[in-house]
Order: C-alpha cells, then structure tokens, then sequence
C-alpha cells in the first residue's frame, strides 16, 4: 500500500492511497478521511461508494464531509468506482459501462470477470485492509453513496448486516434490473440471465429480508435521472411491503449533483453516526 498525499482537514488527515487488489488483479485507488478523535483510538468508520464517471476523489473534494466526519469522530473512506489501468478491459465511448462504473458487482462474463470484482472488494478486501492499516473500528461501519453508489450501498448492507449497521444514499439507483443503466451494466458483467440480477438489486433484496435500522434517502426532484433511472418510489413501495423502515426525503429544486449532496450530508453523517457510536 502506498501513500499518495496527506493533508490535515479540521484537525484530521485526508489521504489517498493505492494498493495491490487481490480481488480485482489491478491497483486501485481509495481516499481515507480520519477524524482528530483517531488520534487517541478507534473511530467508526464509512464507506461511500461513488456514481458513475467519478473516482475516490469527488466525493472527498466535492461534498463537505470533512467537517461533519470530524464532528461525530467517523473515519470515511471512499474507494475508486472502478478497476482500472491499462490491463483493465474498457469501453472507452461509455461513460455508463466500463471504467468508473464497476456498479458494485462480482462480474461473471468476460472479459470482465478477472477485474470487475467491486462487490466482494467493497464488502471484504477492503474493509480487511482498513481495518490492518488505520485506527479504525471493524465493528462498527456504516456504507452510504451516490446513484450508482447509492446502489452499491444500498445492496452491500442488504446482503451483508452483520458487517454494515447503518446505510443511507443520495438518488440512488434503487431497482438497477428496471432502468436502462441498470440492465446494460448487468447484462454484460452478469450476463442474460435476470435471475442472477437479483443479488444485486435492492428492490429484489429488501424483499427477501429487511435491515435492522432505518434506511435515510435523499432525492432531489429537479433530479434529470429520476424517472427514467432512479425510481426511488418502487424501492418505497418494496420496503412497505416488506416492513422496513425508511425514510425518503424528496428535496424540492435539487438536482443529482455533488451541490445536491452536500446540501444534505449533514443530516447523513448525523443519521450514521447516531447508529454507530452508540
Ligand atoms: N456524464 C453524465 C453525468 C454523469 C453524472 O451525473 N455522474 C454523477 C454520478 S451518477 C457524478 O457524480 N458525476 C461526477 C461529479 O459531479 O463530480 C452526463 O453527462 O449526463
């Protein structure tokens, strides 16, 4: 693992760093905010999982984090969006497929089954080598992201609660198998075949089981993405459903931007850390 830079943010450190991905066969990139409360032991940490087009780097510059992060005594880490490099297999004209959109999933067609391993890198290898590396509390995370993120989110707390307390997303895309983003990246990494999807879909997942905390979402109805890609109310209707509890919050005049997230992060920071430090 390899430091990249290091600078001192409200009194705690943002870094980025590289590493050697045993699971996605490529270096990949990841950013670590450490809150002043790290420097006299463990802290909780979370992970945000980024849209499509970003990398570990718009959500650390981009959304404000810091401040709230150093606030509650949270550790952030926000990984790449992608394997990438050039041994990396891409589409270079899609911005929605290929580099910067892994789309949180273990890949089982190729050729992009040797990299685009992002579900057991966000679930398992990396929060392994967080947990080896810095002052940070492996029994007490929380996940949270951005659209494609949001997913990503959404989907590793699902499948994995006893590793992920609290979860929250900002337009996320909630039904990938039902909007067209969703089915062009899950036919090519995953294949033809819909009933592999489900794995990865949170409407489908929530169906099957429910979270033990509430579900924060926040969508701006200026949103250009809401109707056709995001669909917010089919994953409200799944957990009505279901019984979970959620709550979706419909801002008035927001669009999908980082404006957008950083106009709400407060209240997200608020929301895990009030699960994770108790
Ligand atoms: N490139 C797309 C937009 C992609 C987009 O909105 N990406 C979002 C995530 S889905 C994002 O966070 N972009 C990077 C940024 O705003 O820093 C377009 O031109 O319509």
């Amino acid at each position: 693992m390899h430091q990249k830079s290091q600078q001192v943010c409200f009194d705690g450190t943002i870094a980025l760093y590289t590493h050697t991905s045993d699971r996605c066969h490529c270096d990949m990139n990841f950013s670590i905010y450490l809150p002043p409360q790290a420097q006299s032991g463990p802290v909780p940490v979370l992970y945000f999982l980024s849209g499509l087009t970003c990398d570990e780097t718009n959500f650390t510059t981009k959304s404000g984090v810091q401040q709230f992060a150093a606030q509650h005594g949270l550790a952030i880490v926000a990984p790449d969006t992608s394997p990438r490099g050039t041994a990396v297999p891409d589409e270079a004209e899609a911005w929605d497929f290929g580099s910067g959109a892994g789309f949180y999933v273990d890949a089982t067609q190729t050729p992009w089954n040797q990299h685009y391993n992002m579900y057991s890198y966000i679930t398992q290898e990396l929060p392994d080598l967080i947990a080896a590396h810095f002052p940070v509390n492996a029994h007490r995370q929380g996940i949270f992201g951005h659209s494609m993120g949001g997913h990503g989110a959404l989907v590793c707390a699902l499948r994995n609660p006893d590793k992920f307390h609290s979860v929250s997303a900002f337009a996320p895309i909630v039904a990938p198998s039902q909007c067209p983003w969703g089915e062009k990246a899950f036919t090519h990494y995953l294949g033809h075949d819909r009933a592999t999807w489900k794995a990865y879909d949170a409407t489908d997942l929530i169906q099957q089981s429910t979270f033990p905390t509430q579900i924060l979402i926040d969508q701006g109805q200026a949103d250009n993405f809401l109707t056709n890609q995001l669909k917010p109310e089919l994953f409200e209707a799944a957990c009505q459903r279901a019984g979970q509890d959620i709550d979706l919050r419909y801002r008035d005049g927001y669009d999908h931007s980082y404006y957008f997230i950083a106009s709400f992060i407060a209240a997200h920071i608020h929301h895990h850390a009030t699960i994770l430090n108790t």
